[in-house]
C-alpha cells in the first residue's frame, strides 16, 4: 500500500469514504478526498481486479474491497461512480444492505432516472440520498488518469429531492467544495433539461453526423476535404459510446424535449434555404453568433451582465504630462442608441457608421435583435439594420436586460408600452436604483400597463396589447429620455402627442425621426409626433461623442502646454453647454471646420491649454452639459477661483450620485468642495495624491484620470470597469494623447 501524500491535512469530516467505480470521476474524487485526508479511510470497489490493483498502487485508495457488501461496512459516505445504468444495478444491490447513517450519492449525468430508481428499489427516496452530477469528463478514462484536481473550478450540481436531510447534502457539498469544485443546487427535472440542450443534444449531433457521413459512398473524399470546423464540430464524437448509450436511455423524455424543438428549428432553416430566405439565415447565424460570444464571455467569467460584480478595476492616473496631437474619440451615445431604435422600426436595410461599440450602445442592439431584428456587425462602427417597420417585432425570449444604460430602458419602455406583447426590462445594480416614475407615469396616462419595482425602480413590467392615447405632457424635469420616450410612444398613439420640456435637451430623436422621413413638429419648448406615418431607412453617420470629447477638452486645457485636435466632434447646440461652460471659464477652444453630417452638425475642436477661472456656471446651461459635469469639477478645482453649480440635482440620479461622489473624490484629493442640495462650490487649488471610488460610474472614473495630469502625486480609481459603457478605448486614446493613466497590474 502507498503511503498517503503529505498534503495539509483537515480534521476528518468522518470515519470511511467509499467509492464504488473507479473510473476517471470516481478515481478522481476518491484521489482528492484522500489526499486532503477527508476520512479516516477511503475504500475503494470496482468489479474490474486490475483497476482495483492499481487504485491501490496509485494512492487513489487506501484500501480495495472484494465485493460491494464488504466495501459498504462502516460506511459514513458511499459514492456511486459507475456508468448511469450500473448506478441502477448498484443501487438495487445497496438498498439489500445494512448501511445504518451512510450517506449515499452518486456522479451520474441525468438525475430523473437514478431517483425514480432509489424510490423503487428503497420504497421511496432515501433522505440520506443526495444525487450529484459533476461536469469534469474527458476524452480520458479509467483510474490510471485519476486526478485529485480534476474537479477544481469545475462546476457540481447537485439535485436533492424534497425532504432530502440538510445535514446529509451539507456533507456532500463540503466534500466537493473540497476539492475546489464550483457546487450549484438544482431541481432534478430542471438539471436533466438543462443537461440535455447543453450536453447531450451536441452529443447527438456529433455522433450522428460522422456516422452519417461515413456511411455514405463517398466518405473517404469527404473525410479527405473536412477541415478545421468539422472537426471542432465532431471532437465529442470521439466520447465513450457505451457511457453516452446509458445516458441517452437514461434521460430520453429530456432529450427528447429538445430534440423536438432543435428538429423544428432545423426545418425553418430548410425552408430558408429551400427558398432562398437570406433574411432568415441571416437572423439566424447573426443572433447565434453574439449568443455564442455572449456565452463565452460567460464561461470565462467576464460576462458583461456581471461587471458590477467582478473583481475591483483600479486604474492609477499619474501626474504630469501634456496632450497634443489630433484624436477621434468613439461615436455618440445617444445617436447610436437611437439608430438602432428607429432603423429597426423602419421599412428597408439601415446602414449606419461609426457607432459607439460601447457596453450601452450594444445593450439596446441586443434588446432589438432580441426581439427579432436581424442586425449586422458592429464591426470597426459599421451597423447594418434590416428594419421590420412600426409593427414588426416580436417578443423577446426572456427580459431584456440593459446594464447599465438609463437611456436604454427609459427610451424602451415608451416603444414597448404599445407594442402587443409583455416585456420585462432589468438592468444592472446601478441601474436599479435609477428611478423609472418619471416615465412610467405619464405612459400610463397615456393607456399603458406598467409595473416598476418598489419606488418606481426598475425592473419594468410592461403589458402588451394596449391602445395608447395620445397627450400633451409638461416634462417637470429637463430629461431627453422621458421626451424621447414619449415621442417613440407617440409613434403608436392614437391622435397627435405633444411634450413640452423646461429648459431645451438633446433633440437626437426629433432630428432622427426626421431623418426617417417622419414627420415631426417642434415649436419653441414643444415636440410633437401623430400615428399614422411610418419611417423609411436611411444612412446614418455617427459622429463623435461630445461628452467623451469632454475629457479631452478639460485634459488639454488644464495640462500646461498642450495642444490636441478633436476630430469629427458633435456640436448639436443641444450638446455644446460644455464648450460654453469651458469658454466662460477662459478656455481656449477653436470649432475648425464646421459642416453638417447627417442631420447633425459636425466640427473638429482644438484645444490648448490656458489658465481657467472660477465661475457660476449659467443654470441655462445645465441641460446642455448634462453628461460633462464630472470633468467639468475637475476643471473647476485646477480653476482660479470659486466655481458655482445650481440647479443641478438631475447629477443625483444618473449612475451615481455624481454630486456627491465628485465631492467626495476631489475632498480626498485635498480640494475644497461642498455638495449643496442641487449643484456643488469648487474652490480652487492644488490637488493631492489619493484614493477614490468612481462607484461604477464610468464618467467619474475617467473624470479623476483627467484630475491626475495636475495632482502632486499618482490617484488610484477604483470600480472602473464601466468605462466600457460609453468609452471603451479611453486608456489607449488618453495615453496616445499623452496622458498617464493605465490598469493597475493585478486590479
Ligand atoms: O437621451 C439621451 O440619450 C440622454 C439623456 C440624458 O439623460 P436625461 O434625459 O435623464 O437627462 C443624458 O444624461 C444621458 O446620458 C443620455
Ligand atoms: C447618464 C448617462 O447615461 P444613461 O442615463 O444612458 O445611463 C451618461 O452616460 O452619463
Amino acid at each position: 500500500m502507498t503511503a498517503r501524500p503529505s498534503q495539509p491535512r483537515r480534521e476528518p469530516l468522518g470515519d470511511r469514504l467509499v467509492v464504488i467505480g473507479l473510473g476517471l470521476i470516481g478515481g478522481s474524487f476518491a484521489k482528492g478526498v484522500r489526499e486532503l485526508g477527508l476520512f479516516n479511510e477511503v475504500v475503494g470497489f470496482d468489479l474490474d481486479l486490475p483497476s482495483r490493483r492499481q487504485a491501490v498502487e496509485l494512492g487513489v485508495v487506501d484500501r480495495c474491497a472484494e465485493s460491494l457488501e464488504e466495501a459498504c461496512v462502516g460506511a459514513t459516505v458511499i459514492q456511486l461512480a459507475v456508468p448511469i445504468l450500473a448506478a441502477e444495478k448498484v443501487l438495487a444491490a445497496l438498498a439489500t444492505l445494512p448501511l445504518g447513517e451512510a450517506v449515499v450519492t452518486d456522479v451520474g449525468s441525468a438525475k430523473g432516472n437514478i431517483v425514480r430508481c432509489a424510490e423503487q428499489v428503497f420504497q421511496g427516496v432515501p433522505a440520506r440520498f443526495v444525487p450529484g452530477h459533476p461536469i469534469a469528463g474527458s476524452e480520458q478514462s479509467g483510474v490510471t488518469a485519476a486526478k485529485s484536481t480534476l474537479f477544481r473550478r469545475h462546476k457540481v450540481i447537485l439535485t436533492p429531492p424534497p425532504g432530502t436531510d440538510p445535514a446529509a447534502l451539507s456533507l456532500v457539498d463540503t466534500l466537493w467544495r473540497a476539492l475546489e469544485a464550483d457546487v450549484e443546487h438544482m431541481d432534478v427535472r430542471h438539471h436533466d433539461e438543462v443537461l440535455a440542450a447543453t450536453s447531450h443534444l451536441p452529443h447527438l449531433l456529433a455522433f450522428g453526423l460522422v456516422d452519417s457521413l461515413a456511411r455514405r459512398h463517398e466518405n473517404l473524399e469527404i473525410f479527405r476535404y473536412a477541415a478545421g470546423g468539422f472537426r471542432d464540430f465532431t471532437r465529442i464524437a470521439g466520447s465513450d459510446p457505451l457511457m453516452w448509450h446509458d445516458i441517452f436511455l437514461a434521460n430520453r423524455e429530456a432529450v427528447l424535449h429538445t430534440l423536438d424543438a432543435f428538429q423544428a428549428d432545423l426545418d425553418l432553416l430548410r425552408a430558408a434555404i429551400e427558398q432562398g430566405d437570406g433574411h432568415h439565415l441571416l437572423g439566424v447565424f447573426t443572433r447565434a453568433r453574439v449568443a455564442r460570444e455572449h456565452f463565452g464571455k460567460i464561461l470565462a467569467r467576464r460576462a458583461y451582465v456581471d461587471v458590477m460584480h467582478s473583481k475591483d478595476l483600479i486604474f492609477l492616473a499619474h501626474p504630469g504630462g501634456s496632450l497634443s496631437g489630433r484624436l477621434r474619440v468613439p461615436g455618440d451615445k445617444s445617436i447610436s442608441h437611437r439608430s438602432i431604435m428607429l432603423g429597426s422600426l423602419a421599412d428597408g436595410v439601415t446602414e449606419v457608421e461609426g457607432f459607439l461599440e460601447g457596453e450601452d450602445a450594444l445593450a439596446t442592439l441586443q434588446a432589438f435583435r432580441d426581439m427579432g431584428v436581424v442586425i449586422e456587425g458592429p464591426n470597426h462602427g459599421r451597423v447594418t439594420v434590416h428594419g421590420v417597420g412600426l409593427d414588426g417585432l416580436k417578443p423577446p425570449p426572456g427580459p431584456l436586460y440593459v446594464g447599465n444604460s438609463g437611456t436604454s430602458m427609459r427610451l424602451l419602455a415608451g416603444l414597448l408600452s404599445a407594442q402587443p406583447f409583455d416585456t420585462v426590462l432589468a438592468g444592472d445594480a446601478s441601474l436599479s436604483k435609477r428611478p423609472m416614475n418619471r416615465v412610467a407615469i405619464p405612459l400610463r396616462e397615456m393607456g399603458a400597463v406598467i409595473e416598476t419595482g418598489p419606488e418606481g425602480r426598475p425592473p419594468l413590467h410592461i403589458k402588451g396589447g394596449q391602445r395608447l392615447t395620445a397627450m400633451h405632457y409638461e416634462m417637470p424635469m429637463a430629461s431627453a429620455q422621458v421626451k424621447s420616450c414619449l415621442l417613440l410612444a407617440g409613434l403608436y398613439a392614437n391622435g397627435q402627442t405633444s411634450v413640452t420640456e423646461p429648459a431645451p435637451t438633446r433633440d437626437h430623436t426629433e432630428r432622427m425621426l426626421r431623418g426617417f422621413g417622419y414627420p415631426v413638429n417642434v415649436d419653441g419648448s414643444t415636440a410633437r409626433v401623430e400615428s399614422g406615418h411610418r419611417l423609411r431607412s436611411t444612412r446614418i453617420e455617427v459622429p463623435a461623442d461630445i461628452s467623451s470629447a469632454a475629457f479631452f477638452l478639460v485634459a488639454a486645457s488644464i495640462a500646461p502646454g498642450s495642444d490636441l485636435v478633436l476630430e469629427h466632434v458633435g456640436i448639436n447646440p443641444t450638446r455644446t453647454g460644455v464648450i460654453e461652460i469651458l469658454r466662460l471659464m477662459g478656455a481656449d477652444l477653436e470649432l475648425l471646420d464646421q459642416r453638417e453630417v447627417g442631420g447633425e452638425p459636425v466640427a473638429d475642436i482644438r484645444v490648448r491649454s490656458a489658465q481657467l477661472k472660477g465661475i457660476d456656471i449659467p443654470e441655462d446651461l445645465v441641460p446642455l452639459a448634462i453628461d460633462e459635469f464630472p470633468v467639468l469639477f475637475v476643471a473647476a478645482a485646477c480653476a482660479e477661483g470659486r466655481t458655482v453649480l445650481r440647479g443641478a440635482e438631475e447629477l443625483r440620479v444618473k449612475e451615481s450620485d455624481r454630486i456627491q461622489v465628485m465631492a467626495d473624490g476631489l475632498q480626498a484629493l485635498g480640494v475644497n468642495a461642498q455638495p449643496t442640495a442641487d449643484g456643488i462650490l469648487i474652490e480652487g487649488g492644488p490637488l493631492g495624491a489619493g484614493e477614490v471610488h468612481s462607484h461604477g460610474d464610468h464618467r467619474i472614473a475617467m473624470s479623476f484620470s483627467v484630475a491626475a495630469l495636475r495632482a502632486s502625486g499618482p490617484i488610484r480609481i477604483h470600480d472602473c470597469a464601466n468605462v466600457a459603457t460609453s468609452f471603451p478605448n479611453f486608456l489607449a486614446l488618453a495615453s496616445t494623447a499623452g496622458m498617464r493613466v493605465a490598469e493597475e497590474a493585478n486590479s
